[in-house]
Parts: C-alpha cells; sequence; structure tokens
C-alpha cells in the first residue's frame, strides 16, 4: 500500500509571545492537500498572528512547521513564498490606475516578463481555475469581486500552491460569495490547498473540509463541518453560550435626528459621485444603506461627516450644520464609525488612552476647562475596555497591538461614550467575532432605545437586516430603492444591490424602474 501522502501544512506545538500576551500557545493545526480549512475563534484568538507566522512575517518562539512534510524555518514572506504559500490580505493591495495584468506582474517581473508571455501565463491561471478577469481591465473599473480575483491570481502567478485568505467574505454580497466559494473549490479540486480566517460562522460552515478553533491563543478543537452547527462552532470558540439575541422592537420616533438634502458630491475630475440623496432619520431609528462597496457609501458619510465639499443641506438635531467644520459636527453630537480604521479610526503608535481622546479632545471627560484631563480619559479608556470586551493586557499599550476586532471594538466603545445624537456606522463590526458583535449590537440598540439616530452602512447584510428600521439601497450614487428588513432577505438585498433585480419583490421597491433610467443615463461602455 502506498504511504499516506504528507499534509500540505503541519503547525506543532507553535508558541508566539508578544510583551504581556501569548498570542499563540502550543498550536497543532494539521491541513490535508486539496483541502479547504477554516480557522475561526474569537477576536484577539490569535488567528492574524498564526497566518502571520505561516507567511513568514513572525517567527515561532517555540514549534515546528512543515510544509509537505518537509520542516521549514522562514524568516521572511519571500521565502514563505518560495515554498509555494499565498496570502490574500482582506485589505486589497492592488493600484486602481493600473491593469490587471501590470496588477499581477508588479514585482514578479522576473518570472515570465512584462509582456505576451505574462499574459498568456494569466489567461492560463485564470482558465485552469475558472478565475474569470480581462487582463486588460482597469483595476478602478472593476467590482469587489473581480478585484479579489485579481489577488488570487497574484499569488498563483507567483507559484502559490497553498494559499491563506483573511477573512475573505467580509466585503462581498451573497452572489459573490457564492462564485467565490466555487472558486476555491475549484483550487482544491485541482490539488491547492486554503486556509482561511473567518468569523462567519454559516459560511465556513458550508464551504470548509475541515475547521480549528483557536480560544485564547491555543486550538481547542479541530471539527468537520458535518459534525457542528454555527452555534455549538461558537460555543467552542468562546468557551461558554452565547446569548440568545433579542427579538425586534420598533423605537422609531417622528423627530428628524439628521436630514440631509440634495447631498451631491463631485469627483476631483467632476464625476458625480452622490448625486441629489435625500434622506432623513428620525431620533429612535437606524437607516441602513445597502449597496456593493464602490458605489458611494463613503463619499456619502464622509460628506455628512463635513471631510469633503458637497452640494445640499445637512440638519443635526434641527440646526443646520452644512458649513461647520468636522469637529464641531462632532462636538455637536455627531458619532463616527469610520470605514478604514487605520487611516481615520485610530493612532496605531499611541496607546489605547490617548486613542481613546482622539477626536473628541475638546470634549468631557477629555478636557475640562480648556485643559487635556489625562487622568479621567485614562479612567474612561478602562470602563470602555471593559464595557466593550476590548481584550488588551492595558490601557499604555500601542493601539497597533490589538487584534483587529479589538480595534473596532475600542473605536465604537469611544464614539458610543459621547451619548452621540446621531451616529455614522460605517461597518462597525468588520472583523468583530459573532460574541463581539452581538454586543456591539446590543450597545447601539440601547442607544437607540434612548433616542439615538444610526446610519448604518454594511456589507454584511445580517447585520444590515437585523439591525435597521429601515432599508435603502444605494446604487451609483443615488438611492434607488427602499426594501424592508421586516421581510427581505440578503439574496434578494444582494440582488437589489447589484442592479439585477429582474423580478422585483415586494420587499424591494423601486429597483428596476430606477436601475434602468440609470442605465440608460450612463454613458455607453459604462454600464454595470
Ligand atoms: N504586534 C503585536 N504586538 C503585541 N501584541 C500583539 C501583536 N499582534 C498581536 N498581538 C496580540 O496577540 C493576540 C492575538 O492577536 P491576533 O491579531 O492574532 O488575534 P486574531 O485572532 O487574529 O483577532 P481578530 O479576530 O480580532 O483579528 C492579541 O492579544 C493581540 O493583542
Amino acid at each position: 500500500m502506498a504511504a499516506e501522502p504528507p499534509a500540505a501544512v503541519e503547525l506543532s506545538g507553535i508558541t508566539k509571545r508578544f510583551p504581556g500576551v501569548v498570542a499563540n500557545s502550543d498550536i497543532h493545526i494539521t491541513v490535508g492537500r486539496g483541502t479547504i480549512h477554516a480557522i475561526v475563534g474569537e477576536n484577539g484568538a490569535g488567528k492574524s498572528t498564526l497566518m502571520k507566522i505561516l507567511y513568514g512575517m513572525y517567527r515561532p518562539d517555540e514549534g515546528e512547521i512543515r510544509i509537505n512534510g518537509s520542516a521549514v524555518r522562514f524568516t521572511s514572506p519571500q521565502q514563505a513564498i518560495g515554498a509555494g504559500i499565498g496570502m490574500v490580505h482582506q485589505h486589497f493591495m492592488l493600484a486602481d490606475n493600473l491593469t490587471v495584468q501590470e496588477n499581477v506582474v508588479l514585482g514578479a517581473e522576473k518570472l515570465y516578463g512584462i509582456g505576451g508571455k505574462a499574459t498568456a501565463k494569466i489567461r492560463e491561471i485564470s482558465r485552469q481555475y475558472g478565475l474569470e478577469v480581462d487582463p486588460e481591465a482597469l483595476v478602478e473599473e472593476l467590482g469587489v469581486g473581480d478585484r479579489q480575483r485579481v489577488e488570487i491570481i497574484k499569488v498563483l502567478y507567483r507559484g502559490a500552491k497553498i494559499l491563506i485568505l483573511d477573512e475573505p467574505t467580509a466585503v462581498l454580497v451573497p452572489q459573490e460569495v457564492d462564485e467565490l466559494f466555487g472558486n476555491l473549490r475549484q483550487l482544491t479540486a485541482e490539488g491547492l490547498t486554503i486556509i482561511f480566517i473567518s468569523h462567519k460562522l454559516h459560511e465556513v460552515l458550508s464551504v470548509a473540509d475541515a475547521i480549528t478553533v483557536i480560544r485564547r491563543g491555543t486550538t481547542v478543537a479541530s471539527v468537520l463541518p458535518a459534525d457542528v452547527t454555527a452555534r455549538e462552532l461558537a460555543t467552542l470558540m468562546v468557551g461558554s453560550e452565547l446569548p440568545s439575541p433579542e427579538t425586534r422592537e420598533s423605537t422609531v420616533t417622528t423627530t428628524p435626528a439628521l436630514t440631509v438634502r440634495g447631498l451631491t458630491v463631485l469627483s476631483a475630475a467632476g464625476r458625480t459621485l452622490i448625486d441629489g440623496v435625500d434622506l432623513t432619520i428620525h431620533k429612535g431609528e437606524v437607516l441602513g444603506i445597502a449597496g456593493v462597496e464602490g458605489n458611494g457609501q463613503a463619499e456619502l458619510v464622509e460628506a455628512i461627516m463635513g471631510m469633503r465639499p458637497a452640494a445640499g443641506t445637512v440638519e443635526l438635531a434641527g440646526d443646520e450644520i452644512t458649513a461647520w467644520s468636522t469637529r464641531k459636527r462632532r462636538e455637536a453630537g455627531l458619532g463616527y464609525v469610520p470605514e478604514d480604521r487605520h487611516r481615520h479610526g485610530l493612532l496605531l503608535e499611541a496607546p489605547l488612552w490617548e486613542n481613546r481622546m482622539l477626536g473628541h479632545q475638546t470634549e468631557s471627560p477629555n478636557s475640562g476647562r480648556g485643559l487635556l484631563t489625562t487622568g479621567a480619559a485614562r479612567k474612561d479608556t478602562e470602563r470602555i475596555v471593559e464595557q466593550y470586551d476590548v481584550r488588551t493586557p492595558g490601557i499604555e499599550v500601542a493601539a497597533h497591538a490589538l487584534s483587529g476586532g479589538n480595534q473596532q471594538k475600542l473605536i465604537v466603545g469611544r464614539e458610543m461614550s459621547h451619548a452621540p445624537k446621531v451616529l455614522i456606522a460605517a461597518h462597525p463590526t468588520r472583523g468583530v467575532d459573532v460574541g463581539a458583535q452581538a454586543a456591539i449590537w446590543d450597545h447601539i440598540r440601547q442607544a437607540r432605545h434612548d433616542g439615538l439616530g444610526v446610519l448604518l452602512i454594511s456589507a454584511d447584510l445580517d447585520e444590515l437586516i437585523g439591525l435597521s428600521d429601515t432599508l435603502r439601497v444605494i446604487y451609483r450614487g443615488k438611492l434607488v430603492a427602499d426594501a424592508d428588513p421586516a421581510t427581505v432577505t440578503p439574496e434578494q438585498l444582494g440582488l437589489a444591490m447589484t442592479g439585477a433585480a429582474e423580478q422585483p419583490s415586494p420587499a424591494v421597491e423601486r429597483i428596476s424602474a430606477a436601475v434602468e433610467e440609470l442605465k440608460k443615463e450612463a454613458p455607453k461602455g459604462e454600464q454595470a
């Protein structure tokens, strides 16, 4: 009988310490060749650290890595790439103004040059693995799903046989998730191996061949998807039962908290990014905006926050704030959870308590009588850490030392602490585990009960549907449809977002006509 082929990846006894934290402790994982292996765990459990070790970005303090049966010791990602490992990051790292081919070839010109041989190789990869993209297309014209395929092709082009994907579905609509999973299955059918991190337990159960659960830095279970439910997985992750989600209860009033009229935003080149948007959020109302990324959500948020010039008017609780600076808007009660927590939400090198003051330096408890009150800010940071379950060795550590999900919890906690009248929340639970997500939703619901109005932008359709009182669909900078959160399904909403609702459902209104109108307006070659 032939001997069993060695596992594609074998991690044994991996331990990694950071000051004050054991991020990985005696981890054991075996990933079979040609399988999809999911890694799940709470925020801060140690998933990213482990993947960074496998990708050569960190060196383990203890333990052994075997790739296809041979022990390896990587001191850089280049060595990991050389051993056939590729990493697809959550934040795409593509140059928008270059073509697909230029992006794929960039930095790997030595492999197949930059001309016809490179094109042929990209086409071969596309064909072999069913990853459809046009090498000539400009990346800025591509949707999110296509961009992700370019990232995957990029690592395959460099010879990866083992792919690590970090939360690959966080930015995809349901139809794109299905496509991605189809692609992943085809990759494994061709003998490649996939390891992916995800917080979406239903997706993990539908696509993974095997699942490893990490809790507080160590592997606590390796299970087959057929043997567990999402709830049981969550329980394994947390080590105790999750609370049941609370039922929906309407708190919407008739008092406007935020009114936007005729908001229009142009790009530097004069293109219309937001086109005459009107909306009202009432006290006690969560207004969710559904849309495929890049349809104007970011510009809408930035215009409301006063971060980019816009025509039209914005009123906060009856005051016209159109001409106000961002700082003044925040002081007047506009809370802000930004989409990009590294660029707008945090000072990564600064300690947590300084980050607690960020954007709120002029407000209590951070300042009083014109002076910064760092003692009070520190104390309040302790409270946020406690209340929002931010897992950290202390408030003096720098923000970059927190796991992604814990950074997010800190930002949400900070913004909610100033009793905002309106919270502008872009992807408030992105990268946050299921338990922490439920906790953040509870905080938002409680504040909504007390009269908070929320503008919710999210790529997580379950979150949009579950948390919103009112749902609207944004498409090419216009609000084109309304959906009823009580009856709409994620699939219907996903279709409406891509402008593809051919059979309008009662739960999504107006979309088809509006999209047809937009398509007529769009110049040739620019249609969605
Ligand atoms: N560079 C670093 N310096 C110090 N501590 C770190 C560093 N990177 C991670 N940690 C700590 O190691 C632990 C594991 O973090 P890691 O990012 O691996 O978690 P994770 O499971 O990926 O979480 P998330 O789901 O939130 O992304 C956390 O306590 C984190 O604060």
